[in-house]
């Protein structure tokens, strides 16, 4: 279980008056079953991504905790049960690594014996949907969607728990985004990964997720089930969910 407690964020504004900080999470507290997916939607700046962040355990809350069954997603114990795919795939691989080096950098941290490393980049770049000829291929020689691919291909190396998805398919155009959401419904029916998908494309989560949670302004304004979505209670949800309703 993913559990998000009472959770509080601000950062130092900039400025001389140094002292001054931006709150931007507020007590957000909420739990994801194992192999769920809870899409996380809301306007810019609202705090999602901050909110993904701390999933990660990449930053510290202010106040509260983020725990994977009861341990700190910031802890040592809690490293590759969680990770992410985010929006920009170009500087997310390294422009210098063919796609098989992408593919093995996450792997050098498992237990997977170096004689078994070739064999499994060719088992992750069929889940991916992409043609072994590919790992030869530096970044540049790839499609939006094809480098989006070579890092979900990353994100499912180390067998993680969970995935927390920041943006990753917006920048596709919609026919590569409907294959890589095919994708990932494929890779959670198989895999049983929990997905924190956190997006602007409100279609998209209601495609793939199990539950939608609102942020607005740091708190969450509501969070439904995707079958319930026509009866959300706040008007601000409704609104935002009107156009998929
Ligand atoms: N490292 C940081 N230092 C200072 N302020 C930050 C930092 N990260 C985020 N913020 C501020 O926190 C607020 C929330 O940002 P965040 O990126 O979490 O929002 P978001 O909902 O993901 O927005 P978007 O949908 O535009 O990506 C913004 O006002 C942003 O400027």
């Amino acid at each position: 279980m993913l559990v998000v407690d009472s959770v509080d964020k601000s950062y130092r504004r900039q400025g001389w008056l140094m002292k001054e900080r931006h709150q931007v999470l507020r007590g957000i507290s909420f739990e994801c079953k194992e192999g769920s997916c809870l899409g996380i939607i809301g306007e810019s700046g609202s705090g999602k991504s901050t909110l993904g962040r701390l999933l990660l355990g990449l930053e510290k809350a202010d106040r509260g905790m983020v725990l994977l069954d009861g341990v700190p997603t910031a802890d040592r114990r809690s490293r590759g049960s969680i990770s992410a795919v985010f929006q920009d795939y170009a500087s997310s691989i390294n422009p210098f690594f063919t796609v098989e080096d992408a593919i093995l950098e996450p792997l050098w941290m498992t237990k997977v014996p170096r004689h078994e490393l070739r064999r499994k980049v060719d088992e992750l770049l069929l889940q991916v949907g992409l043609p072994n000829s590919y790992r030869a291929k530096f970044p540049h020689e790839l499609s939006g969607g094809e480098a989006q691919r070579v890092c979900i291909a990353r994100a499912i190396a180390t067998e993680p728990r969970w995935i927390v998805f920041d943006e990753a398919v917006n920048a596709l155009d919609a026919s590569v985004q409907l294959q890589v959401l095919e994708l990932l419904k494929v890779l959670r029916n198989e895999h049983g990964t929990g997905y924190i998908f956190i997006t602007h494309d409100i279609q998209a989560a209601t495609y793939l997720c199990d539950d939608v949670m609102i942020v607005r302004a740091g708190r969450i304004e509501e969070r439904l089930p995707v079958s319930r979505l026509a009866h959300a209670q706040s008007e601000y949800a409704k609104k935002l969910l009107r156009m998929v309703i």
